[in-house]
């Protein structure tokens, strides 16, 4: 079964746009929990552009499933994780000037930093998620780093699919397939959408959890925030 994490950062996006409280976050990631999604990802970034830490702080009594916050872990964002203790951090190597998420980590290079981090949200019993792409090497030394699941990035697939390319999900098929081999759950996002997100999860073995916000949230605009969610659950059965 893989469980779907609706990312909420386009909401806050859309508060912040007018400075009040409309739509409300809280609300609207409660409602999302009673129309099935198994969980709620934010991903407060260092301007704090969408998501606020103190919505971070706020959601931790409102999200009875999954919380998973995702963030480049520097202090500020360590300190706030730490704090909130989420079921699950995702550790993304994003600039703070980044408009999306744009890279996955060198698991390679950074593997003593991540060791290091790593080590201190499993001690909070925070469990740890790593960003990563397709690449065997890095999956391999995501293994070493010590964390219990990556999150496959999926841009590169969601793009190539769109033109028609299917075969550019067998990276990713063969990322998987090793990820499970080495012991590492498996989960994946960016850029997700009702289109290509039957044919992802057929294609990935043993997919834990995709987190999908910016797809889900246009969507919705159409067809609604409850129906868009259940459309999701019917294709991840
Ligand atoms: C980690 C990831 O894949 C991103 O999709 C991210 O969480 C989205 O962030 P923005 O909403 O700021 O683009
Ligand atoms: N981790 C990916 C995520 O939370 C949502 O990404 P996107 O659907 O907004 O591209």
């Amino acid at each position: 079964m893989t469980k779907l994490s609706v990312n909420i950062n386009k909401i806050a996006t859309l508060r912040n746009s007018r400075g009040g409280n409309v739509p409300n976050l809280l609300t609207v990631a409660s409602d999302i929990q009673e129309f099935g999604a198994e969980g709620i990802t934010i991903h407060p970034r260092p301007d704090e552009r969408h998501i606020r830490y103190q919505d971070a702080r706020d959601l931790k009594n409102i999200v009875a499933t999954e919380y998973n916050i995702e963030g480049n872990p520097i202090k500020s964002f360590m300190d706030l994780v730490l704090e909130v203790k989420p079921t699950q951090v995702t550790l993304v190597p994003d600039a703070v000037d980044a408009i999306t998420s744009n890279a996955g980590w060198d698991t390679i290079a950074h593997q003593s930093f991540l060791k290091e981090v790593i080590q201190e949200f499993q001690q909070n019993e925070i469990r740890t998620s790593i960003f990563i792409d397709t690449n065997l090497k890095l999956i391999e030394a995501a293994a070493k780093s010590g964390t219990n699941r990556i999150e496959l990035y999926t841009e590169h697939f969601a793009s190539e699919f769109e033109k028609g390319n299917t075969e550019a999900i067998k990276p990713y098929t063969n990322a998987a397939v090793l990820a499970h081999e080495l012991g590492l759950g498996i989960n994946a996002g960016h850029d997700l959408s009702l289109d290509n997100i039957k044919f992802f999860k057929d294609n990935i073995p043993n997919l834990a959890e995709v987190s999908i916000g910016h797809a889900l949230i246009a969507e919705s605009l159409y067809l609604g925030i409850e129906n868009v969610v259940n459309m999701y659950l019917h294709r991840l059965k």
